[in-house]
């Protein structure tokens, strides 16, 4: 579904990813790992459109998007739970989740699907309270179901697991195997965790300096060549 292929980004005269390919099937999470400062986040921009894509090409279930503009990527499919969340602080959690909904046909965003209470039931509990004061792991999984809402398909998670105390870490692996047992959404996990990231991995890709070192399925995620490049 998602198909990344020699994609390279420059900051300036840096050049910060470097012909980077992989792909996201339907029913399927890709962990991309790599220690801070590789270029991870920088590529999830380029997939979402906020950077430009210097020389490559991203595809959506055979849709060329790489000129697309972020919201276009949004409407094709693309839900992104940023790095910090960025949660509105000033909105209420119901107008967090319908910001989700805002690519949607209004017949489509007339509520909010019952599957969300479903997945995070604290964020019933909450409704009508503000965003900012939330927790850092309820704001989490605020942002993970704004992006569900979206109906999207692939969702892209940075660091999921930031600053997010163990039992709301639990939830959300919880959540993300259960979209993946779904089988109908793609699912992109940026993720510093290791144990999280292979907890949850169908493949996995390691960049280092911008470029793709190390890539396979879950059972070669222990190997010296892969933890070399992470901070484990
Ligand atoms: N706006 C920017 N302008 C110039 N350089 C940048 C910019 N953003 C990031 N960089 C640099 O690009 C490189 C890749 O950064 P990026 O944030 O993509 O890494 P990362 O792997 O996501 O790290 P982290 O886990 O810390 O978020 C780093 O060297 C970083 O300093």
């Amino acid at each position: 579904m998602l198909q990344v292929e020699h994609v390279n980004q420059y900051y300036g005269s840096s050049h910060t990813l470097r012909g980077v390919s992989l792909s996201v099937d339907k029913g399927q999470c890709l962990t991309l790992l790599g220690r801070n400062g590789v270029g991870k986040t920088t590529l999830l921009k380029c997939l979402m459109g906020v950077l430009p894509v210097a020389k490559g090409k991203v595809s959506l279930n055979g849709r060329d998007i790489t000129k697309l503009k972020p919201n276009q990527r949004a409407a094709a499919g693309i839900a992104y739970v940023p790095q910090g969340r960025e949660i509105f602080a000033r909105l209420t959690v119901e107008e967090n989740m319908l910001m989700g909904m805002a690519t949607l046909s209004r017949k489509e965003a007339s509520t909010i699907s019952g599957e969300v209470y479903e997945l995070f039931p604290v964020l019933k509990e909450m409704l009508g309270r503000r965003g900012g004061d939330l927790s850092g792991g309820q704001q989490q999984q605020l942002a993970i179901a704004r992006a569900l809402l979206q109906k999207p398909k692939l969702i892209i998670l940075d660091e999921p697991t930031e600053g997010i105390q163990p039992s709301i870490i639990k939830d959300i692996e919880r959540v993300i195997r259960l979209l993946r047992e779904r089988g109908d959404i793609g699912i992109l996990l940026c993720e510093q965790y290791f144990d999280f990231a292979r907890a949850l991995a169908d493949k996995f890709v390691v960049l280092s300096r911008g470029e793709v070192v190390a890539a396979g399925g879950p059972e070669e995620m222990d190997g010296e060549h892969v933890k070399r490049h992470l901070a484990v």
